[in-house]
């Protein structure tokens, strides 16, 4: 199983790209399933899940090509399975995705309940709840969501109980080819909504109110191929911004939208940050200070994400002050806290709060890694540690960190792969 080796003390200074976002990739990726025809999606990232993805799409029939420009070309002409089985759920939340197309242009789908992982429960009961109002028929049968409507879905007016950015995608994705008009109410307001949105208005779609929390869905008969480009990664890009802060270095990332992270560079400036921004640019400089500890309570779009909270944790870990972050999504996201506690940060959990007291120096340590942010906050944590810091069990970082080490090489880690 690989490994990261890291050696802790170099103070970041160098300039990057960030890739395509992970979580936009996978729903469109998802939404070529509509399309009649061939559909193009540039700007893919390079990730485990895209890789899963795909396997997911070739396993029910569809033809794929790929490009060295991580440009996905899917023709739909040739499905012929609507099963999306175990073996590829277990490892990727994000295939729950294939619901809403599958039922909508198809009339029927089953698809392996994803279950809980480290960071939480995790249920999909808005999903199914959300089809059901469209008019499926829908059983959880030995660990399968099996969905059916024969006849077609037909517009709703859906109230999501909680925010829920997957459930909004599969429930917009299917409300697509519905017939007549759904309202999709307390919808997730995130830059992949409206990123899958776009996507779907190039193939057809009618939608209006992506971005704000209320979506309205006009159902057309058919949706055709079209070209789309990903939208940048705005977790990788707080994951670098927070890896030059950490270390009093500074950075440039380029192909990046600062205007999706406005949440996170605020908390960076308070941290004492000088940031810079510019037409797909982020500049941060710390010019060489420890930065100051920051509270952070994490909330759906446009609040802080929950996706950056471990990054921010490992942050406060050497700040100067005390800092809280509470997390309010996931009730199980404080892994990386017993394993930055091995490294010497004193943190206390109470409730949904890590309460932090910054050191100045951790220690490296072996550490494991439990879940993707989790593995880049000890990245993070390693990269400031004094002496040799082991991030054990990766493949979570590979999932969602297009070439980590490659990228942190650039800006002057030591940091290396190992097996
Ligand atoms: C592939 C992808 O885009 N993943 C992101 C997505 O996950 P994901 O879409 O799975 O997360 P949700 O937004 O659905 O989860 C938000 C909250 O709603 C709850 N819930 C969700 C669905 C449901 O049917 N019932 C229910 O109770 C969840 O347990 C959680 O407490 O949004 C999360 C929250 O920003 C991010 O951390 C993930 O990186
Ligand atoms: C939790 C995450 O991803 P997923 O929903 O794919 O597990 C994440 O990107 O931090």
């Amino acid at each position: 199983m690989d490994k990261l080796q890291i050696n802790g003390g170099a103070q970041l200074d160098g300039s990057i790209r960030i890739s395509g976002a992970k979580n936009a990739a996978l729903p469109i990726l998802m939404s070529t399933l509509l399309a009649e025809g061939t559909t193009s999606i540039g700007n893919v990232p390079h990730l485990n899940d895209v890789t899963t993805t795909l396997e997911l799409l070739g396993i029910l029939g569809n033809s794929m090509t790929l490009d060295e420009k991580m440009t996905v070309q899917v023709d739909t002409s040739t499905i012929h399975s609507f099963e999306a089985p175990y073996e590829l759920v277990k490892t990727m939340r994000a295939s729950i995705l294939v619901l809403g197309p599958l039922l909508a242009r198809f009339g029927q789908a089953d698809v392996s309940l994803p279950g809980g992982c480290a960071i939480g429960s995790r249920p999909v009961d808005l999903h199914i709840k959300g089809m059901q109002a469209m008019g499926a028929d829908i059983d959880v049968i030995d660990g399968y969501v099996r969905a059916r409507a024969p006849e077609g879905l037909k517009g709703a007016r859906i109230f999501m109980d909680t925010v829920s950015v997957t459930g909004t995608e599969n429930i917009l994705m299917a409300a697509t080819l519905a017939k007549g008009t759904s309202i999709i109410e307390n919808a997730a307001r995130e830059p992949e909504v409206v990123d899958l949105a776009n996507c779907l208005i190039g193939m057809g779609a009618k939608i209006s109110g992506a971005g704000t929390d209320i979506i309205t869905v006009e159902g057309v008969d058919k949706l055709k191929g079209c070209h789309h480009d990903v939208l940048p990664d705005r977790i990788e890009t707080g994951t670098y911004l927070v890896a030059a802060a950490i270390t009093g270095g500074k950075v440039k990332l380029r192909d990046t939208n600062p205007d999706i992270l406005e949440a996170v560079l605020l908390k960076l400036e308070e941290a004492g940050a000088e940031i810079k921004t510019g037409k797909g640019i982020i500049e941060l400089d710390m010019k060489g200070k420890r930065p100051k500890a920051v509270d952070i309570t994490t909330a759906p779009y446009p609040g802080f994400p929950t996706d950056m909270q471990a990054q921010f944790t490992a942050l406060n870990a050497i700040a100067e002050g005390t800092g809280v972050i509470r997390e309010t999504i996931f009730e199980n996201r404080f892994m990386h806290v017993s394993e930055m506690q091995r490294m010497g940060a004193d943190i206390t959990i109470q409730g949904n709060a890590a309460i932090s007291k910054g050191v100045t120096q951790l220690s490296g340590a072996q550490v494991m890694a439990t879940d993707l942010r989790a593995s880049a906050s000890l990245v993070l944590s390693g990269l400031v540690a004094g002496g040799e810091t082991i991030v054990d069990r990766i493949y979570h970082i590979d999932r969602g960190y297009e070439c980590i080490e490659e990228k942190l090489q650039l800006m002057g880690a030591s940091i290396r792969r190992m097996s």
